[in-house]
C-alpha cells in the first residue's frame, strides 16, 4: 500500500497538499506572495480547488498562508521536504513548470525518450525498496503518477488534451521499435489524485498525509533521478574522452608493441642523440681502430672536400669486436669528434613480429637522417637485423626488413652525409648482401685491449674515483688478460663499492685484487667452515704451485696465493705475466705443466700417497690440454714430428695411441721434476704453507720474504689482524 505518511514532519501546520496544489499551477506562484489574506479563509479556498473553474488562478490567500513570510515560507517548505529549498533557489523550474516527469526529456517534450526508459529500469533495479516499490504501486493503481492534473478540471482536460496529442505525433516520428517503450504505461486513463482518494475511499481526515506522502515520494523520486541523470551524464562526457584518446592513441602508436628509443608509432620522428661530449679521448686501448675512423671524421666535416676528386668514402662500416670492446663507444666518438647527430638503433628493435613494422621503423630511420646530414647513423647488434637467417615463425618479417635496410643503403648518393656503423660480435653471421661493396664495405675491429691497453682504460676509470697512489694499474692490467674495456670498468667500480663498504675513505690494490679476482672466479665463500685438514692441505697444496713457480725460469711470477675459498676453488695461486703472451716457448708451456702438477705432488710428498686428494683435477686438466696441444698442434713432439693432428677420433689407432702415448711421457716428465723441486726445496715449501695458513693471502713480495726464510715484519703481522677482523 502507498503510504509515506509517517515521514511527515510532526510539526506541521498547514496541510501540504494546499502547497502542492499552489506549487502546481505557475501563475499562482508569481501571484500568491504579493497577496495578503487571512487564514480563515483558507478552507473555502480549498473548496474551491475541487470545482471546475475557467481560470485555474490561484494565490496563498486561498491556501490560508498569506500571512506566511517568504523566507517562512521556505522554512516551512524545508522542514517538510529537507533539502528541497536549497535546491529550489539555485533553480526556478519548480516553480515555472509542474513538475511530473520522471526525466527531464519528458517534462519538456511530454514523451519519454527511450533512454530514459532504460535508465529509469535500471536506477529501478538499484533502488528496489523506495522509488520502484512506490512506482509499482502507483502503476498498478488506475493513475499516472506524471500527468497529475488534480489541481482543475480546465487543466486536467488540456493536459490530457495536449498529452493524447503528443502520443498522436510520438507515433507518426518513433521508429516501430520505441512505440513500445513511448506508450508505455500512457494506456491507463489519467486520474485525479482526488478521485483517486474517493475511489479508494480514503477518509477526509487520511486525505492530507495520503497527498503529503504522495508529493514527498514524488519528489524523493524526482530528487533521485535527477541525481542518476546527472552522474550518467557525468559517466557518458567521461567514456566519450577515454573513446576519444583511445582512438588518438590508436591513430597515433597502431602497435603497441612499436618502440623506437625516443620515438613511438610508425610515422613518429627519431630523435638524435647529440655526442658532443663523447669524443676519442674516451675511448682507450684501441688505437688502430681510433685511427681507421679518423678519416671518417673527417669525411663528416667535410664530405665535399672528399667526394670532389671523384672518390667514394664507405657507406657503411663494421665494427666487429667481442662484446664490451667499446664499439659502441667508437662510433659515439666518431659523431661527436665530427659535432654530427647520432643516431642510434639496436638490431633486435628492427626485430618485429608485426608485418612492416620493422621495414617502416628502417624506412623512418633513414629519413629523419638524410634530413639531418651530415650525421652517423649506428646500429647495433646488426646481426639480428641482417643475419644469415631464415624466415622463421619468431623473425617472421626479418627478410623484409633486410631488404628495407639494403634499400636505404643504396638509396643515397656517398656524398650525402650520412654514414652507417654497424656492430656485431659475429661478422660471419651477417647476410652477405650487407657486406658487398657499397654497404657495409669497411670492417674495422675492435679488440680486447692489450696489457698497454688494459693499463690505459684502468687508469682512465682510476681517475674517476678516489685511489691510493701505491696503486698500479699495471699489475692490474696483467692480471687481467683477455677483459674487455666494459669488464676493466667494472672491476675499478667494484673496487670503488669494496672500498666503500669496508669504510675506507680511497681504493687501494687491496680492492682492486679482490674485484679481479671476484670477476674471475666469482665472490668469496667467507661462510664456507673450512675444517683445519682441508684448510692444511689446501695450504701446502697452493704452496706447492707457489714454489715450482717461483723456482721454475720460465714459470709466470706469482702474484698472489690465498687459501681462501671463492667460487668453486678453496684456493689459488695466480700467476701475473710480464706481457701478453703473442706466442710461448715450448719450456714456457713446460713450465706451465709443472707449475699445475706442483699441487698434486705436493700433496703426495707431504701427506703420502693414500691420502692424495681430488683438489687436483683442474690442475690435471690443465697441464694435459697442454700437452696435447704440443703433441697435436705445435709440433712439438719429435715422434709425432712437425704435424697437427686436427681431429684425434677418425686418426688410426696406431697414430691415436702414438699420441697418447706422447702425451703421457709429456705429463710424467712434468710431475717428476715438480718432484725435484718441491724435494729440493721442501722447507721453503714448509714455511710458505705455514705462512698461509697464518695469513690466508700473501702477495708476490710477502711470499718472496718467506721463500727468503725471512720473517714477515710487524706491518704483516697487523694485516694479518686487518684480513682476520675483515673475514667475519
Ligand atoms: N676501449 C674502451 N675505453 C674506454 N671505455 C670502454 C672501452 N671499451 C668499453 N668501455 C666501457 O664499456 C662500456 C660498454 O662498451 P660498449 O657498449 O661500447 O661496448 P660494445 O663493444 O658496443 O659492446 P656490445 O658488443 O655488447 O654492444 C662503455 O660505455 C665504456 O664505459
Ligand atoms: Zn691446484
Amino acid at each position: 500500500m502507498f503510504s509515506l505518511s509517517s515521514t511527515v514532519q510532526p510539526q506541521v501546520t498547514v496541510p501540504l497538499s494546499h502547497l502542492i496544489n499552489a506549487f502546481h499551477s505557475p501563475k499562482s506562484s508569481s501571484v500568491s506572495l504579493s497577496a495578503s489574506i487571512s487564514q480563515s479563509q483558507h478552507r473555502e479556498a480549498a473548496a474551491e480547488h475541487e470545482a471546475p473553474s475557467t481560470e485555474p488562478v490561484l494565490n496563498l490567500k486561498d491556501l490560508g498562508l498569506s500571512e506566511l513570510k517568504v523566507r517562512q515560507l521556505d522554512e516551512l517548505v524545508d522542514s517538510l521536504l529537507p533539502g528541497f529549498c536549497t535546491r529550489n533557489r539555485v533553480s526556478s523550474r519548480w516553480h515555472t513548470s509542474y513538475i511530473s516527469a520522471q526525466s527531464f526529456f519528458e517534462n519538456k517534450h511530454g514523451f519519454l525518450d527511450i533512454f530514459s526508459t532504460l535508465r529509469s529500469s535500471c536506477l529501478y533495479r538499484q533502488h528496489p525498496k523506495t522509488v520502484q516499490s512506490i512506482c509499482a504501486d502507483l502503476q498498478r493503481w488506475p493513475v499516472f503518477i506524471q500527468s497529475r492534473g488534480f489541481k482543475t478540471l480546465k487543466s486536467r482536460t488540456r493536459r490530457l488534451q495536449s498529452t493524447s496529442e503528443r502520443f498522436t505525433e510520438t507515433q507518426h516520428v518513433a521508429p516501430s521499435f520505441v512505440k513500445g517503450f513511448l506508450l508505455r504505461d500512457r494506456g491507463s486513463d489519467v486520474e485525479s489524485l482526488d478521485k483517486l482518494m474517493k475511489t479508494k475511499n480514503i477518509p477526509e481526515a487520511h486525505q492530507d498525509a495520503f497527498k503529503t506522502g504522495f508529493a514527498e515520494g514524488f519528489l524523493k523520486a524526482q530528487a533521485l533521478t535527477q541525481k542518476t541523470n546527472d552522474s550518467l551524464r557525468r559517466t557518458r562526457l567521461f567514456l566519450l574522452v577515454l573513446l576519444l584518446l583511445g582512438i588518438y592513441g590508436l591513430l597515433k602508436n597502431p602497435f603497441l608493441s612499436v618502440r623506437f628509443r625516443t620515438t613511438t608509432g610508425l610515422d613518429s620522428a627519431v630523435d638524435p642523440v647529440q655526442m658532443k661530449n663523447v669524443t676519442f679521448e674516451h675511448v682507450k686501448g684501441v688505437e688502430e681502430a681510433k685511427q681507421e675512423l679518423q678519416e671518417v671524421v673527417e669525411f663528416l666535416k667535410n664530405p665535399q672536400k672528399f667526394t670532389v676528386l671523384g672518390g667514394k668514402l664507405p657507406k657503411g662500416i663494421l665494427l666487429v669486436g667481442p662484446p664490451g670492446t667499446g664499439k659502441t663507444l667508437l662510433a659515439r666518438a666518431v659523431a661527436g669528434e665530427a659535432d654530427v647527430p647520432f643516431y642510434y638503433a639496436s638490431g633486435s628493435e628492427f626485430d618485429e613480429m608485426f608485418v612492416g613494422v620493422g621495414a617502416s621503423r628502417i624506412r623512418n630511420l633513414f629519413r629523419e637522417a638524410k634530413a639531418n646530414a651530415p650525421c652517423v647513423i649506428f646500429i647495433d647488434e646488426l646481426d639480428s637485423v641482417g643475419g644469415k637467417r631464415i624466415e622463421s615463425p619468431m623473425h617472421p618479417y626479418s627478410r623484409q626488413t633486410i631488404n628495407q635496410l639494403l634499400a636505404e643503403m643504396d638509396g643515397f648518393k656517398p656524398n650525402e652525409g650520412v654514414i652507417i656503423i654497424g656492430a656485431t660480435n659475429f661478422p660471419e653471421a651477417l647476410d652477405n648482401a650487407l657486406i658487398r661493396p657499397g654497404r657495409f664495405d669497411m670492417q674495422v675491429t675492435v679488440p680486447r685491449p692489450d696489457v698497454k691497453g688494459r693499463t690505459e682504460i684502468l687508469k682512465w676509470y682510476l681517475n674517476k674515483i678516489k685511489f691510493d697512489q701505491s696503486v698500479d694499474p699495471e699489475i692490474i692490467a696483467r692480471g687481467t688478460v683477455g677483459f674487455s674495456g666494459a669488464e676493466l670498468e667494472n672491476l675499478v667500480n667494484q673496487a670503488a663499492l669494496k672500498a666503500a663498504v669496508d669504510g675506507k675513505d680511497m681504493v687501494t690494490m687491496k680492492e682492486l685484487e679482490f674485484s679481479k679476482d671476484k670477476i674471475l672466479m666469482g665472490p668469496e665463500r667467507r661462510s664456507v667452515e673450512i675444517d683445519n685438514k682441508n684448510k692444511t692441505i689446501t695450504a701446502y697444496h697452493e704452496s706447492g704451485h707457489a714454489i715450482i713457480a717461483y723456482y721454475t725460469k720460465d714459470a709466470m711470477p706469482i702474484n698472489k696465493a690465498t687459501i681462501m675459498p671463492r667460487g668453486p676453488t678453496l684456493g689459488h695461486v695466480s700467476l701475473l705475466p710480464e706481457n701478453d703472451r703473442w706466442n710461448e716457448t715450448r719450456s714456457q708451456l713446460l713450465a706451465q705443466m709443472d707449475v699445475s702438477m706442483g699441487g698434486r705432488v705436493a700433496e703426495e710428498l707431504i701427506f703420502g700417497t693414500d691420502h692424495i686428494t681430488t683438489g687436483a683435477s683442474s690442475d690435471f686438466d690443465n697441464a694435459t690440454k697442454i700437452a696435447k696441444r704440443m703433441v697435436t698442434r705445435f709440433g712439438m713432439s719429435e715422434k709425432l714430428g712437425v704435424m697437427t693432428y686436427s681431429d684425434t677420433g677418425k686418426l688410426s689407432p696406431e697414430t691415436q695411441s702414438a699420441i697418447e702415448q706422447e702425451i703421457r711421457i709429456l705429463l710424467r716428465d712434468s710431475y717428476e721434476r715438480a718432484k725435484n723441486i718441491l724435494k729440493t726445496h721442501a722447507k721453503e715449501h714448509k714455511n710458505l704453507a705455514e705462512a698461509l695458513l697464518t695469513y690466508e693471502t700473501l702477495d708476490a713480495k710477502e711470499i718472496q720474504i718467506v721463500l727468503e726464510g725471512k720473517k714477515l715484519e710487524t706491518q704483516y703481522v697487523m694485516k694479518a689482524i686487518y684480513y682476520s677482523v675483515d673475514e667475519f
